[in-house]
């Protein structure tokens, strides 16, 4: 497997990652045209000390920005800086290691429990993608799952639980705060709807000589019930905003949150999951760890009978098993309308 990151740097960018010019980004980050006036909200969680008055203001402002951009920062999240520096310093230690090192964990069987990758296994055309992923399950740490890390760097594996356990307390309270908005019981999502384990991608994206013809990651919107990522301060995370692409731009030590699209069909359409992709850059390599919050294989998902109406709002999606739509998902190439058609009530 030919990884960017076992590469020396690059003065050019080799022919196979050369998009031609109709699927290029059109906003790269050197030429970014994204409005001053259009800005992701950032919500501040008062490290979860929150009163009641400032608990249903924070959960509203959480609704709101899920419904205008299905995107937000969450900052003074409670998850300690150094745990979040910490693991991202262990994993940049994995893409550095020697090439041989590495080569036992090289996969595009997505069965595998831990795999490292280039570009995606989405293949929607020949041309790579600019960028090295590992994506396993982080959470929890039970011995399946902690089995198929890799004992290299040795601060990995004690790094991730710690990070992990912080980040899945964020996503718990989080969820609890998206039921509140809706009018849910706070403990809506807290069973099996948020029960599976977390999946993490580590993405990798080292300088890229020409950012222009390239591409980081494919639009996409996630799979899954919630996501919560770390992008430090480089950036290159963008999102479907109004039909244009929106640069979510670095705030320190904040979270990027968006919704999956377990989130969409349970609110019955109410927070979206909305497209977003990665671009290049040729200053600095950008490492983005997104955690991902999964029902659990067996669990039914159907729109919230709370949030639908026959009359007025009629359920927009049939029920089916998680584990259904992780198949339809791979199968559509994570294409969003591809995947949402077999799942949707059509009224026609
Ligand atoms: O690199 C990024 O910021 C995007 C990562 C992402 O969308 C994902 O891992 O699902
Ligand atoms: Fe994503």
């Amino acid at each position: 497997m030919e990884l960017l990151c076992n590469a020396p740097a690059h003065a050019t960018v080799p022919s196979r990652y050369i998009f031609p010019p109709e699927k290029r980004a059109a906003l790269q980050l050197d030429n970014d045209l994204t409005p001053d006036d259009i800005t992701l909200p950032i919500i501040d969680l008062h490290h979860g000390a929150l009163s009641d008055d400032r608990r249903s203001q924070v959960a509203a402002e959480i609704i709101a920005a899920g419904k205008e951009f299905g995107f937000f920062q969450v900052v003074n999240h409670g998850v300690e800086e150094d745990a979040v520096q910490a693991f991202r310093d262990a994993a940049a230690g994995f893409f550095a290691l020697p090439a041989k090192e590495k080569l036992p964990y090289c996969s595009y069987d997505m069965s595998k429990r831990f795999r490292l990758a280039t570009s995606t296994s989405y293949d929607r055309g020949e041309t790579r993608y600019w960028r090295d992923y590992v994506k396993f399950r982080c959470y929890p740490p039970s011995d399946d799952n902690v089995r198929c890390w890799p004992s290299k760097p040795a601060s990995f594996a004690p790094r991730l639980v710690e990070y992990c356990e912080a980040v899945h307390g964020l996503a718990q309270t989080l969820l609890g705060l998206v039921a509140e908005g809706l009018g849910l019981d706070a403990g809506f999502f807290a069973g099996d709807l948020s029960g599976g384990d977390t999946h993490m991608s580590v993405n990798y994206y080292p300088p890229c000589p020409d950012p222009s013809v390239t591409m980081g990651l494919l639009a996409h919107c996630d799979r899954h019930l919630l996501t919560l990522l770390s992008q430090a301060d480089v950036a290159g995370l963008q999102a479907m905003h109004g039909g244009r692409w929106l640069l979510v731009r670095p705030v320190q030590g904040a979270f990027v949150v968006n919704f999956g699209h377990q989130m969409e069909i349970v609110t019955n359409g109410v927070l979206a999951s909305v497209e977003h992709r990665a671009v290049t850059n040729s200053v600095a390599a950008r490492m983005s760890v997104a955690s991902h919050v999964h029902p659990t294989d067996g669990c039914l998902i159907r729109p919230a009978p709370e949030l639908v109406d026959e009359a007025e709002n009629p359920a927009q999606y049939r029920e089916f098993l998680f584990s259904e739509f992780m198949e339809a998902y791979d199968a559509a190439d994570a294409s969003r309308d591809d995947v949402l058609e077999s799942f949707k009530i059509r009224r026609d």
